[in-house]
């Protein structure tokens, strides 16, 4: 499923009305008229029961939508009280025809009535107030409003944003805020009901962690999507299957252990990259440590190497196709010598995980000339990658002053485009993007939340599970997309209570549930 900006979805509006498929008053009408369809579906109560809403309608094309709502709710029976933000002659034509076919039916008050301070006596409020068209922090009484809504308008049913929460940023899912002392301000709904496909607002930072509630889609009868656009990341399940071959013919990982008594990170990654399906695995530890991996480690073969060069001579080993390594091995010189021999041979897939990637705080650039144009994938979480690509952190955590604001995606592609590999960018939010802008958003939100994965150890398993995906013979984009997504389901299916060693040994499940 694709996940739409702001300017990506107005381009198919554009492009469905110059065409003639449909008058932007039919898409206006299709979008209100779906919004109260969803809201019936969504809490059937509400249709059995007509009660009373407020719909708060902005002064673009949202506020249109909002207008609509209303009509629509009216005509099903319920008692509707409508208020805008600014003066009905202002609003744009399609919005203006809207709200001339509400006055036929009822009144309109000023935003600032619904901002007052009394408890709300309706059962349903509808946001429509800002939509894709948001470009700087609410303010005034639309402020206030989405300010209430943190308190569900002081006893309100259901919130229920149109299109996005008001006051959100629809490309990042941040809510904009003027300066770093200003709280950022946007609707918190129980429910958004959105148009064709998903924006990537909903999937992104607080979006869907604190704003969105639910989403439905709704169908108004655009067709198409750019081929620029994200996508939703999926588990790629053709190429999960194993029809035939020998264990060499799906691969063979290594991964690198750190000393005595902190290999256990490096053992969650070589489960992991088992599990996942790579034909080999073998861990490589310094020579003390072999003893506490023995005792540890029977599938996973167990090779000790002394220094750097015994890294080098077993990679002369070409059948080892992929290198795994940072999760346990310390920050400094020794780890980025380990990096310099793991990527010595070009042909070799890498994932550089934790230390790995830390080891180049001071200078990341020394890193990304051996990343680029390779088989790598960087799996940074925010703190990691604040230290290999610190001014695009910088962009990503300053206020979002402005719509449509720096988003996650944008970040990702942005340290993809630097590194030149691919970039796996931690979180509930999970994204992963290709130097050449390619991006998913693997999310773990909704129906796919999965919060017991933030435990000790989960993203070394992650890392291995990428590497033995590799392994196998996947793109390594399709690598952390599809890892990223099998690692998300092991730990929904296993629930509360998880960690990190539960996740390899939840994946025989989730494959079983794939039909593999
Ligand atoms: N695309 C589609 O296919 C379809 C789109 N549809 C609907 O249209 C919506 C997009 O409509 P839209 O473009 O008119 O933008 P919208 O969000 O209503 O706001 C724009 C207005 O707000 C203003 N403004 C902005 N920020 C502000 C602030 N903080 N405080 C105050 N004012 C602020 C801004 O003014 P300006 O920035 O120019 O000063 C402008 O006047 C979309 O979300 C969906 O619901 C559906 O009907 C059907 C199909
Ligand atoms: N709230 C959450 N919901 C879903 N996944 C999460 C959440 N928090 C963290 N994760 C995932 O858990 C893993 C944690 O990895 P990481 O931060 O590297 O931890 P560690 O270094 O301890 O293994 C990552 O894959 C991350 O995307
Ligand atoms: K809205």
């Amino acid at each position: 499923m694709e996940l739409l900006t702001a300017a990506e979805m107005r381009a198919i509006e554009r492009a469905a009305i110059e065409s003639g498929v449909a008058t932007g008053r039919e898409l206006m009408e299709r979008a209100g008229r779906g919004v109260v369809a969803a809201i019936l579906d969504w809490r059937p109560a509400l249709a059995r029961a007509p009660g009373r809403a407020a719909v708060l309608c902005g002064p673009g094309n949202n506020g249109g939508d909002g207008f609509v709502i209303a009509r629509h709710l009216k005509m099903r029976g319920w008692a509707v009280d409508v208020f805008l933000l600014g003066a009905p002659a202002n609003l744009p034509p399609d919005a203006a025809e809207n709200c001339s076919l509400w006055r036929e039916m009822g009144a309109i008050r000023p935003l600032t009535e619904a901002a007052d301070g009394r408890r709300s006596v309706h059962d349903l409020v509808i946001d429509a107030l800002f939509g894709t068209g948001l470009t700087r922090p609410l303010e005034g009484a639309a402020r206030v409003c989405a300010a209430r809504s943190w308190r569900r308008f002081g006893g309100a049913g259901a919130v229920v944003a149109v299109d996005v929460p008001s006051g959100m940023c629809a490309d990042s899912g941040r809510a904009l805020q003027a300066e770093p002392s200003d709280e950022a301000a946007a609707t918190k709904c129980d429910l958004t009901v959105t148009f064709h496909h998903e924006r990537l607002g909903h999937r992104l930072a607080q979006g869907p962690s604190q704003l969105c509630g639910d989403v439905r889609v709704v169908d108004i009868g655009l067709a198409g999507v750019p081929a620029a656009a994200a996508r939703l990341g999926a588990p790629n399940r053709p190429g999960l299957s194993k029809t035939i071959g020998h264990k060499y013919s799906h691969g063979h990982a290594l991964i690198l252990s750190g000393g005595v008594g902190r290999g256990g990170a490096a053992r969650l990654a070589a489960r992991g990259a088992l599990r996942v399906g790579a034909g080999l695995v073998t861990l490589a530890a310094p020579p003390a440590a072999i003893i506490e991996n023995a005792s540890r480690l029977d599938a996973i073969m167990l090779r000790s190497v002394k220094g750097i060069e015994g890294i080098s001579e077993l990679l002369v080993d070409r059948r080892i196709n992929v290198v795994a390594l940072g999760p346990g091995l310390g920050v400094g010189e020794n780890t980025c010598a380990k990096v310099g021999a793991a990527l010595a041979n070009e042909e070799r897939g890498a994932v550089l995980d934790a230390d790995a990637l830390s080891s180049y705080q001071d200078e990341p650039e020394t890193l990304f000339r051996l990343t680029r144009g390779r088989s790598v994938v960087l799996t940074p979480h925010m703190g990691e990658f604040g230290r290999l690509f610190p001014a695009v952190a910088e962009k990503l955590v300053a206020p979002a002053a402005r719509g449509p604001a720096f988003s996650k995606l944008d970040a990702a592609r942005a340290a993809a485009a630097l590194a030149g590999c691919i970039i796996l960018l931690k979180g509930p939010d999970t994204v992963v993007a290709a130097p050449d802008g390619e991006a998913v958003v693997v999310s773990a939100h909704y129906e796919r939340a999965c919060p017991w994965l933030a435990t000790a150890g989960a993203g070394d398993v992650l890392a291995g599970m990428i590497a033995g995906l590799i392994a196998r013979g996947f793109h390594p984009f399709r690598a952390a997309e599809s890892a990223a997504w099998l690692h998300q389901e092991a730990a929904r299916g296993f629930g509360p209570g998880l960690i990190a060693e539960d996740i390899p040994e939840r994946l025989p499940a989730v494959f079983r549930d794939l039909g593999l």
